[in-house]
Order: C-alpha cells, then sequence, then structure tokens
C-alpha cells in the first residue's frame, strides 16, 4: 500500500537554494523513493518572486515526478504551514562579498519571528523544522522562540554543510574516501568560529587524527578552511553557496526522517545542557538519529585546545541572542 502524502513547507523557493532543493524534494531524495510529497512554497507576495515561483513550479511540474502529489504558491506563512510536516526555512537575505553573516541578523531575524509564530499557530505538532537562512543558529533561535506550543527540541539549524565540508577536507588531506570516514562532529555556530572536530574520527576503525597527526594543520589550516569555506564560495562566484547549501538540507532532513545506522552527523539543536552549553543554545553538536529522533553523542571527552574553541563559538552565540532580545 502506497504510502499517506506528507506536507513539506520550503520558503525563499524561488531564490537560489530553492531551485537546488525543490527538484531534489519531489524526486523522493530526502524523505524516501516511496515517499509521495505536497509541496508548500512560501515567496514574498511581491510580483516579481511570485513569478519566479510560478516558473519554478512548472518545471516541476514538467518533470513530472511520480512522488510530487501536490504543489501550492503561498505569500503568507499562515497558509503555507498549514499542516506541514517538514518546513525548510531558506527564504531570507544572502550575504554578498565583505559582508559577515552577523550583518544579516538585523535583516533577517525579524523573519522568523513571523514564521516561528505561524509554524505555531498550524503547523503538525510534530513538525521537523530546518533553518537554513543566515545566520541559520540564531535565526533558528528566534523561529523557536516563536512557537511555545511546538517541542522547541523540532526546530534545527543547519551545520550539515559545515559538517560535509570537513569530510571533504579530510579526505583530501588523507587520501581517502568519504565513505570511509565516521565519527566526525562540527561544534556551535555555522559561521566563522564553528569547531570541526576530527578527533574522535576514524578511517575503517583507524584514527584520523593519529593519520593526520598535524596539530598546526588542524588550527592553522582545516580549522580556517571549513570556517571560510562560505566566503570563499561567495568571493568566486559572487553568489552565496546554493547546490552545496541545499544538498546540506536535503542529508539533513534525510537522516533526522529516515536515521543514520548509528553514524554521527551534526545539527544544530537547542541544548539541553550537554557539555555545558545552556539550554536552549542552538548549537552544532554530534548526533545519531533513528525512528524520526536525533539523539545527542554523549560523554565525549573535551580537551583544552576544544574547549577553547568551543567557548568561542559559545560566546558568539550568546551575544547573537544579546543581539535579538528585542525580538524574542
Ligand atoms: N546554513 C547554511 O549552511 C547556508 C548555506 C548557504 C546559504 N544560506 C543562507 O540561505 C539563505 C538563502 O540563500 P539563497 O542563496 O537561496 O538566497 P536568494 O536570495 O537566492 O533566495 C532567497 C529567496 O528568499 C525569498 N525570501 C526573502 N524573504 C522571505 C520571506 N520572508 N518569506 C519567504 N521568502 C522570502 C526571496 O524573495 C528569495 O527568492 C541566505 O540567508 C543564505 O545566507 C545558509
Ligand atoms: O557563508 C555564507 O554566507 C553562505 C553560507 O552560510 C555558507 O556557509 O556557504
Amino acid at each position: 500500500m502506497s504510502k499517506k502524502p506528507v506536507r513539506v513547507a520550503v520558503t525563499g523557493a524561488a531564490g537560489q537554494i530553492g531551485y537546488a532543493l525543490l527538484f531534489r524534494i519531489a524526486s523522493g531524495e530526502m524523505l524516501g523513493k516511496d515517499q509521495p510529497v505536497i509541496l508548500q512554497l512560501l515567496e514574498v507576495p511581491v510580483e516579481g518572486p511570485q513569478k519566479a515561483l510560478k516558473g519554478v513550479m512548472m518545471e516541476l511540474e514538467d518533470c513530472a515526478f511520480p512522488l510530487l502529489v501536490g504543489m501550492e504558491a503561498h505569500g503568507d506563512p499562515m497558509t503555507a504551514f498549514k499542516d506541514v510536516d517538514y518546513a525548510l526555512l531558506v527564504g531570507s537575505r544572502p550575504r554578498g562579498p565583505g559582508m559577515e553573516r552577523a550583518e544579516l541578523l538585523a535583516i533577517n531575524g525579524a523573519i522568523f519571528t513571523a514564521q516561528g509564530k505561524a509554524l505555531n499557530a498550524v503547523a503538525s505538532r510534530n513538525v521537523k523544522v530546518l533553518v537554513v537562512g543566515n545566520p541559520a543558529n540564531t535565526n533558528a533561535f528566534i523561529a523557536m522562540k516563536a512557537a511555545p506550543d511546538l517541542k522547541p527540541g523540532n526546530f534545527t539549524a543547519m551545520l550539515r554543510l559545515d559538517h560535509n565540508r570537513a569530510l571533504s577536507q579530510i579526505a583530501a588531506k588523507t587520501g581517502k574516501a568519504v565513505a570511509d570516514i565516521e565519527n566526525l562532529c562540527v561544534w556551535g555556530n555555522h559561521s566563522p568560529t564553528m569547531y570541526a572536530d576530527y578527533r574522535f574520527a576514524t578511517i575503517k576503525g583507524e584514527s584520523v587524527k593519529a593519520m593526520i597527526n598535524d596539530q598546526e594543520w588542524n588550527a592553522n589550516v582545516f580549522l580556517p578552511t571549513v570556517g571560510k569555506r562560505g566566503a570563499a564560495i561567495i568571493e568566486a562566484r559572487g553568489l552565496s553557496s546554493a547546490a552545496s547549501a541545499a544538498n546540506a538540507a536535503i542529508d539533513h532532513m534525510r537522516d533526522w526522517a529516515l536515521g543514520t545506522n548509528g553514524k554521527w552527523v551534526t545539527m544544530g539543536i537547542p541544548s539541553q545542557g550537554w557539555y555545558g552549553i545552556p539550554k536552549d543554545v542552538m548549537f552544532g553538536f554530534p548526533v545519531t538519529c533513528e525512528n524520526g529522533e536525533y539523539k545527542v553523542v554523549e560523554g565525549l571527552e573535551i580537551d583544552a585546545f576544544s574547549q577553547g574553541c568551543i567557548d568561542k563559538t559559545l560566546k558568539e552565540l550568546t551575544d547573537e541572542q544579546a543581539g535579538v532580545a528585542h525580538l524574542i
């Protein structure tokens, strides 16, 4: 018997990430090749973006995806989020060359108050929310606080792009396959302060840290490369990352919904006090997923270097949180 369709909201659906994301959701790459989906697409209620959204929907139609059983265009989150099971909050301004992500807070923060309220009012009570729009952690925090009737743990921020970037850098450094790298994680904020941590990582059972054995490379090459990759792409493309961001969003939602088979991934989630991170701070943690739930990998040893990195990214996040207190 075929599965009941699920409702998936995507905001910023006519933007560049939206264009790289929607076709993959509709083809079953996010929720499985047996899961029918209804897309509820939100764009700003302005002629240009709404017209562009119609064009994207025409293309979706022209793909004749068997799993795409419904599709709607919206200009209001109160209708776009009605009964949604999954919400990918992408819509917001990207940064341009020379901008820092924190500069986006003033521009984008308010969007997430309105969208959190709308999710609170009309979404499924089990909605799984992924915030992609930057600054992603703090926007997810704002949305979570605006939705007091939903479970805080169902609001997440995207750290998966940092995780995937770290995987690729380690594969290149060691000359091994990405697929063989286990137990990598990224702590903290989706920003240059994030701490990509390969101390526990293994490749076919062997320690990656021992294989690399180069703390100078870790501190001065690896961490800055992963942390500043977004800016490097903006510099090179003149536009912020889109296909890789959409890919990370698919990975994040797929793993949350369908499980990781014990494999560690990174998700930005509201802390429940794990590793000394204050409650509710939207922080990147190592998790495994099973039966639609994530579980933090607990009990990892935090050495002095790692603690310094975690403290730095935490400070940035608590400063960002303080900066949006008026929106909470
Ligand atoms: N977390 C990550 O890893 C990550 C990675 C890449 C990009 N991003 C962020 O994702 C966001 C989108 O990037 P993009 O390249 O797709 O930008 P884009 O400008 O191409 O598209 C954004 C779209 O969002 C729409 N939009 C703006 N406000 C909206 C609202 N209130 N409701 C609905 N739609 C709205 C715009 O009309 C536009 O079509 C940016 O904030 C960017 O910085 C995050
Ligand atoms: O860096 C940006 O502004 C875009 C995105 O967050 C990225 O990491 O590529």
